[in-house]
């Protein structure tokens, strides 16, 4: 289904023709490309829409396509269903790459109506970067494109863009360090949470998470499908997971970082439970939660090899958050950051400490990413991050991780009222879920880091604190 194709003369189908051959070698090569490993069956044009009047010279397409592939036994893709992924992309097209964009390469088109033409990502072009905040600045609509804006926040025009060079999930541009527009690369039509929660904290005025400035959306369909968000830019703060390695590697204590994480993690919850709604789990609740890392587990060992002898020893762990739903405790679910680890964890010049990228763990269903859940599964999350840090580097320091999972559990007590230790077989099932997800996360996506989940498993496994060595 195709909404527009604005370029007089170019079909959808045409325009597939031209990209098609293209697409098959770039998109695999794309960090976010969530079907690595399968082939790709065939494209479909979602939409297409011309962001700028084209030139013979020169034009800029907004594109939603999706991508068919077939199910390789034992790989699941990036959707844990058939359905097609959908991705966002942002093509140039022009008669030549001038040499400053030739990283931006997509390649040299064959066939179709713009043979002759090169392609290229267009967000490393400022024309193109530059249009995209004033469309936000401007509220424009354009085809299917709706861009928003929070009237009371000023954005002023002009703002210098470059392309954030993170290693992440999305692509993200920074104006004039003022601004970052994260541009979501998988599309999932319905509600984001990485605009919806943030949006909802901002009403909360919770200082720890950036509010939303803008945000565009395309309507296809009944669906709004949100594709990016601008967000203050918290210039010259440094991530967590570089300043923990950063401390690492100098033999010194992060456990004062830990804690203060702790407790900014916690403000964050109780601002979230302010804002929407949680509800108690029964042990109804809790017998689905273990039912799902169950899940969760065999798919992942089915796709990695690796995992399969300890599959039946964290099988334990998750009958024993069961047993533990069949007695008489309630427990209380609220929305949560979902996908929480260091490098989400953003710390001022001046030692505050910020929490971004709300979108949960990518691979899951979104009706499941928004669904209120134990806020024990972030705590988990850094629970496993402090230990990956701990554990990317020889020797591993298991002392240095015990230290910050210790202190950011007690700032995050400080804060919620309660310590997360005290619930200790929710926080193991939980941290023993995240490791399997990690297994399988490395294996699709930097299997040289596989060792590091599996090194965690392989404890959890066998029952072992979180500081032994093995
Ligand atoms: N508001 C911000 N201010 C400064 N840097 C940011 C901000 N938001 C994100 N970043 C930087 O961008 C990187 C990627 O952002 P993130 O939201 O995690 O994207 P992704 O989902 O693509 O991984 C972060 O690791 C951080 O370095
Ligand atoms: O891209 P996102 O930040 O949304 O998250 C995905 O990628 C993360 C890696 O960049 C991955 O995190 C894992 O590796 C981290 C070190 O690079 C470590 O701190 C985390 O604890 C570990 O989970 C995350 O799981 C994945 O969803």
């Amino acid at each position: 289904m195709s909404e527009a194709v604005t370029r007089p003369g170019i079909t959808a189908d045409a325009l597939l023709a031209s990209l098609d051959p293209l697409l098959r070698a770039w998109l695999p090569r794309q960090r976010w490309f969530a079907g690595k490993g399968r082939p790709i069956s065939d494209f479909n044009l979602v939409s297409a829409t011309e962001l700028l009047p084209p030139t013979s010279e020169l034009g800029f397409l907004h594109l939603l396509i999706q991508v068919r592939q077939p199910l390789v036994p034992g790989l699941a893709g990036g959707s844990p269903t058939l359905a097609p992924d959908c991705y966002q992309l942002l093509v140039g097209v022009r008669r030549e790459l001038p040499p400053r964009l030739a990283p931006a390469l997509i390649g040299h088109v064959t066939r179709g109506p713009l043979t002759g033409y090169t392609v290229y990502e267009a967000l490393h072009d400022t024309r193109m970067s530059g249009f995209l905040l004033e469309a936000l600045r401007m509220r424009a609509r354009i085809g299917t494109l709706r861009f928003e804006r929070d009237p009371r926040k000023n954005i002023d025009d002009g703002l210098a863009p470059r392309v954030l060079g993170a290693e992440q999930s999305n692509s993200s541009l920074v104006y004039g360090d003022t601004f970052i527009l994260k541009l979501f690369r998988r599309i999932v039509p319905g509600v984001n949470p990485d605009l919806e929660l943030p949006l909802m904290l901002a009403r909360e005025r919770c200082a720890r998470v950036p509010a939303p400035a803008a945000w565009f959306l395309a309507d296809v369909g009944d669906e709004a499908n949100v594709l990016g968000v601008l967000q203050p830019y918290l210039k010259g703060t440094a991530d967590g997971w570089e300043l923990a390695l950063r401390e690492l590697a100098a033999g010194r204590d992060f456990s004062g970082e830990a804690r203060a994480l702790g407790r900014a993690t916690a403000e964050v919850h109780l601002a979230l439970a302010r804002a929407l709604p949680t509800v108690t789990l029964g042990h109804t609740q809790m017998e689905l939660i273990a039912e799902g890392m169950a899940d969760r587990l065999d798919t992942a060992a089915k796709a990695v090899p690796a995992l399969q002898p300890y599959a039946p020893a964290l099988r334990t762990t998750f009958e024993a958050l069961a047993d533990l739903g069949r007695g008489e405790g309630t427990w209380t679910a609220q929305r949560i950051h979902g996908d929480l680890h260091l490098g989400q964890c953003l710390r001022s010049p001046a030692g505050e400490w910020s929490l971004i990228d709300f979108e949960g763990e990518p691979s899951r269903p979104l009706s499941e990413r928004r669904m209120p859940q134990p806020p024990v599964r972030d705590v988990a999350g850094m629970l496993r991050s402090f230990d990956y840090a701990a554990r990317s580097r020889e020797p591993w320091a298991p002392q240095w991780a015990g230290d910050c999972r210790a202190a950011y559990c007690a700032g995050y007590a400080e804060v919620a009222g309660r310590d997360p230790r005290m619930d200790p077989v929710l926080m193991r099932a939980y941290e023993t879920d995240k490791a399997v997800y990690e297994v399988l996360y490395e294996a699709r996506h930097r299997p040289d880091w596989l060792p590091v989940p599996l090194s965690a498993v392989k404890r959890l496994a066998t029952n072992g604190p979180a500081t032994e060595q093995h």
